[in-house]
């Protein structure tokens, strides 16, 4: 997946949160979007992602050289972000047969063992409902993560988790990044991107 901006642009309202963002974003890098609280790291991400359209400029997606339609663009994305909402009347394991239904899981993996790969094999037949804060973040991490996507948005991945569940992120976000477009957006924890070798600072964006 490789996604180009040209002189992209978001307001809301009358309030500019980047202008004139221009750049390729593709798999040979990872990336981290740096800024402030407030700064439009999540807004950044979302409009990357489609959920939010681009107030000005043009954004054009490419899947091994194929152009791809900016609203079909979402089924080839997995995306993480501590807001997003889990369905917290599911176990575990029906939660990951029901979104791997919907977002086929790595070929290499196992759906059997998912709850393994995310170390949860104690609570697969809990409801998410029960789960502590870095419980679900693992969880949520896990099912970006282990789909088979061609890109991967994480929004403050390491929100809510323990020194355990940071080296687990670590581990895990190295070995499946590879050939997939990896976005990062952080305020500071370096934890959370330390293999990515392009920082975007969004406040750079601000006022242009
Ligand atoms: N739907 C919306 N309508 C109006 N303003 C919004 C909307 N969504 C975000 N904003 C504003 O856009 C700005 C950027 O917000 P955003 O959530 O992208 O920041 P952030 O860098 O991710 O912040 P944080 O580090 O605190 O998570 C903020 O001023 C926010 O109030």
């Amino acid at each position: 997946m490789e996604i180009e901006l040209k002189n992209v642009g978001k307001r809301f309202n009358r309030d500019w949160i980047f202008r004139n963002w221009s750049a390729t974003l593709n798999p040979e890098s990872a990336y981290v979007v740096l800024g402030g609280n407030g700064s439009g790291k999540s807004t950044a991400l979302r409009v990357l992602l489609g959920y939010a359209p681009q107030s000005e400029g043009e954004l054009l997606f490419r899947i091994d050289g194929k152009k791809i339609d900016q609203n079909q663009v979402y089924k080839h994305f997995s995306f993480c972000s501590p807001y997003l909402e889990l369905y917290e009347e599911l176990t575990l394991d029906e939660m990951a047969k029901f979104h791997f239904s919907l977002k086929p899981l790595l070929p290499q993996m196992d759906l059997a063992h998912f709850a393994e790969y995310v170390h949860l094999e104690a609570s697969r037949n809990k409801p998410v409902k029960y789960f502590s804060s870095g419980m679900k973040q693992r969880l949520r991490l896990g099912l970006a993560l282990y789909s088979d996507t061609k890109g991967v948005f994480l929004d403050e991945p390491i929100s809510n988790l323990d020194r355990f569940g940071i080296d687990w992120y670590r581990n895990v976000v190295q070995e499946l990044r590879k050939d997939r477009l990896l976005i990062v957006a952080s305020n500071k924890q370096t934890d959370e991107y330390f293999f990515c070798d392009q920082k975007i600072n969004i406040e750079d964006f601000k006022h242009r």
